[in-house]
């Protein structure tokens, strides 16, 4: 957690406690005509325009003045006098228009008035936001305003660090700025953190936190909170329902919505396109828009994490000419927040993300949001293009869409009041990457795997959006798609496949209905669906059950007036006969305590069955079938396997003969030969002996080799050697091959003391393109010094290295 006191400043003893009594005193008249002010406070729109027009306190407006901020934004001078009388609020402004001040201010302002200072006062206003990058910000701007005077301990819990060391500083703040999942941890396990007293619960992109994702989490917190306290949602897009504003306790909630009469929700300086683009294009499009935009600052979003790794590293290691980051949420934080600080600072540059960086960030300067893959609704959409365009300036938002997107997301916008128009790519200007991704999944193994995982997330991407109108997986040509990806097919997916058997079941089963409806109209008449052997066979048994089945229990009824037990577990005398299956029915269940090999001959009578048991080629065991779900398991290959002996390992002697792997010592030779330790100790020492010998060996061949190979090198050097015939360089490389096997081998043995020369050492490990998230984290330093030789593996640390590194790639 960081934590904080938002000022400090030190005085002697003395000075400073009779400071503090006068001190106490005038903030105490102070904070009274503050009140005075709040109340009167005049809540027409327009009323104020200026920050300095509002009843605040010095400390705040020093922070506000020290930090440029003199005009308000509209949501600011619409909710700030509103919630500086306590008021619940739901804002919604459209994204960058200045919601993180306009409840900053209030929490400030209304715990200063309340005078809720102090490690005893505990926790007076609580901000959650969804994601740590957000929670980071708005921490930022609170230290940025509120360090000029107040004496407020505030802190950040997001998580990555050990709860215990937060666990101390949490019970003595004030305000805390949290994402919902580390908070609930505190709540649930910090026995000393006392939320009793709390003022203030603020929800920043209340519709993300308030939607399924975080919903049990926030119900848990809010178990947690007073009901009597003042509420405020923030957001860029404000969807929430009534029932959340019920789980809320919301008290007469104002409404500020200072957008909603505009002719559009999006800023006025923002241009917004849409590009259509078949999803086996998008990465050609994408690469070309970047060729022609290297003096740009871009931020490009896609659907899954997989998505982001990928392109990002094949598009690297193309060398695009501009710096590249990634962010994602399965990075660490470290990472995470240093990709947003770079991202932040950087003149030029191209951010590959996930909505992880859909909400709330305040990147300055963003000149494009380029979204790769279609957002799942406008609402999302509206997040992610107000990274660019914020607060007065201008930017441009571009969206691929597939051809089969294109019409329901245009409606879609157009009833949500988002302004876009479709614009074209030069072609002339388009580059294919295709062959070269080809070219580098072939090459390397780890990028092809990643492709094939970004094609499966994607597709899955797709597969589970809500709105089945837009985006139906039918309409995307997959095969292309993995294509453009640099792979040789696509991979095979398995929900698609569930689909498909699911599919295939309840056809067969649709069919199987009306094929035995008809067969009383057109006897004979065969069901078109392509079936196996299996399928056939089974629905043939389960017929046969069905009606064996039935006639017994018509016969049971008619004859003794049909029992329960008899029901379930009854069989027909001829369910058996069908021999030629390699599921025969051989016997019936055997009654409780009796063999089931002494039931044999009792097959056919029919009063002695419990069940039917069937025999698996390969099983030791009988199966029993006595209910529906055993015989369904039949079906199942796999299943099936669960029934099968495990088989066993063979090796044959000189003379042919068969023999477990391993065999048991007869009991009596074993003991013969002594104690079982000293035989232990005995096999122990007989190894070691080999082994040693072995590696006599191997060192001596190894410094042979060695010796031989610095013969011919130094022959070669004095000219002695003349230009080899093929043969000899034949001979050359398997030496070569040979010695580094000895090297390894004597490596693997020795390993410390193992002298032989390091510049012969054989490369262990193939070379990387790239390095995942983790390795790239945990990798210690000495590690990073081996593979410094390969230059493109190193990530640019600084914004300096990346401008380097573009420079020089431009060069
Ligand atoms: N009164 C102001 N004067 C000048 N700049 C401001 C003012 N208020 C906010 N800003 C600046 O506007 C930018 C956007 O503000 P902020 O991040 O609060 O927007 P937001 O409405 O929360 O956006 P989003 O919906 O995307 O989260 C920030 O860079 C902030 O510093």
């Amino acid at each position: 957690m960081v934590a904080q006191g938002i000022t400090g400043r030190t005085r002697p003893t003395k000075v400073k406690k009779q400071a503090g009594a006068q001190k106490r005193k005038r903030d105490h008249v102070y904070v009274e005509q503050l009140d005075d002010a709040v109340a009167e406070l005049d809540l027409k729109d327009g009323a104020y325009k200026d920050f300095t027009d509002l009843p605040l306190s010095g400390a705040t407006k020093a922070g506000l003045k020290a930090a440029h901020f003199s005009m308000m934004t509209d949501i600011q001078a619409k909710a700030i006098p509103i919630a500086l009388k306590g008021h619940d609020i739901l804002g919604a402004a459209k994204t960058g228009s200045g919601k993180t001040l306009a409840f900053l201010i209030p929490v400030l302002e209304n715990l200063h008035r309340l005078q809720h200072i102090g490690a005893d006062a505990g926790l007076g206003a609580l901000i959650i936001s969804p994601t740590r990058e957000l929670a980071i910000q708005i921490f930022d701007v609170l230290r940025k305003i509120g360090k000029h005077g107040h004496m407020f301990a505030a802190g950040l819990v997001i998580g990555g660090k050990s709860l215990e060391a937060e666990r101390e500083a949490l019970t003595r703040m004030n305000i805390l700025v949290a994402t919902p999942g580390r908070i609930l941890q505190h709540l649930s396990q910090t026995a000393a953190f006392n939320v009793d007293d709390l003022k203030m619960l603020v929800l920043d992109e209340a519709d993300r936190i308030l939607d399924m994702g975080f919903q049990r989490d926030v119900d848990a917190i809010l178990d947690y909170l007073p009901k009597e306290r003042q509420t405020m949602l923030f957001s860029a897009t404000q969807s929430s329902k009534v029932s959340d504003l019920a789980r809320l306790s919301l008290h007469e909630p104002e409404y500020v919505s200072v957008h909603a009469e505009d002719k559009s929700a999006t800023p006025k300086t923002l241009q917004q396109n849409y590009f259509v683009c078949p999803v086996e294009e998008k990465l050609d499009t994408l690469w070309s828009f970047i060729q022609a935009s290297k003096k740009k600052k871009i931020l490009c979003f896609f659907s899954s994490a997989k998505m982001v790794r990928f392109v990002y590293e094949s598009f690297r290691h193309m060398q695009p000419g501009i710096p590249l980051l990634h962010i994602h949420g399965r990075q660490k934080q470290g990472a995470r927040l240093d990709v947003t600080t770079k991202f932040g600072a950087a003149k030029a540059s191209c951010l590959f993300a996930t909505d992880v960086a859909a909400r709330g960030l305040d990147f300055p300067a963003v000149d494009f949001v380029i979204q790769v893959d279609c957002p799942e609704d406008v609402d999302t959409y509206i997040h992610r293009v107000g990274r660019t365009a914020r607060y007065h300036r201008e930017g441009r938002g571009v969206l691929f869409l597939a051809p089969s997107e294109e019409e329901g997301m245009l409606r879609r916008f157009e009833t949500k009041k988002v302004p876009i128009e479709s614009i074209n790519a030069r072609q002339k200007k388009k580059q294919s990457i295709k062959s070269q991704l080809v070219h580098m999944c072939f090459k390397d193994p780890e990028l092809k795997y990643l492709a094939q995982k970004a094609f499966v997330t994607y597709t899955k991407s797709l597969y589970v959006q809500k709105d089945k109108e837009i985006f139906n997986i039918k309409n995307y040509d997959l095969e292309a798609f993995a294509a453009s990806l640099g792979l040789p097919g696509a991979p095979k997916i398995r929900f698609l496949k569930d689909d498909d058997d699911k599919k295939k079941k309840q056809q067969s089963r649709q069919e199987l209905e009306v094929s035995e409806s008809d067969e009383e109209e057109a006897e004979g008449k065969q069901p078109k669906t392509v079936r196996t052997k299996y399928d056939r066979m089974f629905e043939r048994q389960n017929q046969n059950v069905l009606a064996d089945h039935y006639k017994k229990l018509v016969q049971d009824g008619e004859a003794e007036g049909a029992s329960d037990e008899n029901d379930f577990t009854g069989d027909a005398p001829n369910a058996g006969k069908d021999d030629d299956d390699f599921l025969a029915v051989k016997r019936r269940i055997p009654a409780e305590g009796e063999d089931a090999d002494a039931q044999g001959a009792e097959n056919d009578d029919p009063t002695a069955s419990k069940g039917k048991v069937i025999h698996l080629a390969g099983a030791s065991q009988p199966l029993i079938i006595d209910s529906n779900r055993r015989e369904k398991l039949l079906k199942s290959k796999k299943k099936l396997l669960n029934f099968m002996d495990k088989g066993k390992k063979l090796i044959y002697d000189d003379d042919g003969n068969a023999h477990e792997m391993y065999e048991l010592e007869d009991e009596d030779d074993f003991r013969a030969k002594g104690l079982p330790e000293e035989q232990r100790q005995k096999f122990l020492d007989a190894e070691r002996d080999a082994v040693a010998q072995v590696d006599v060996l191997d060192k001596a061949a190894a410094k042979a080799k060695r010796k031989e190979k610095a013969r011919k090198r130094k022959e070669r050097e004095r000219g002695e050697v003349g230009v080899g015939s093929d043969e000899e360089g034949g001979a050359e490389v398997a030496d070569a091959y040979e010695d580094a096997l000895a090297n390894f081998r004597a490596d693997a043995m020795l390993s410390d003391d193992d002298d032989g020369d390091d510049d012969e050492q054989p490369q262990k490990h193939g070379k990387k393109w790239f390095q995942s998230d983790s390795e790239e984290e945990s990798a210690p330093s000495k590690k990073r010094k081996k593979t410094k030789s390969i230059r493109h593996v190193e990530e640019p640390q600084t914004l300096e290295d990346m401008e380097a590194l573009a420079a020089g790639l431009l060069s």
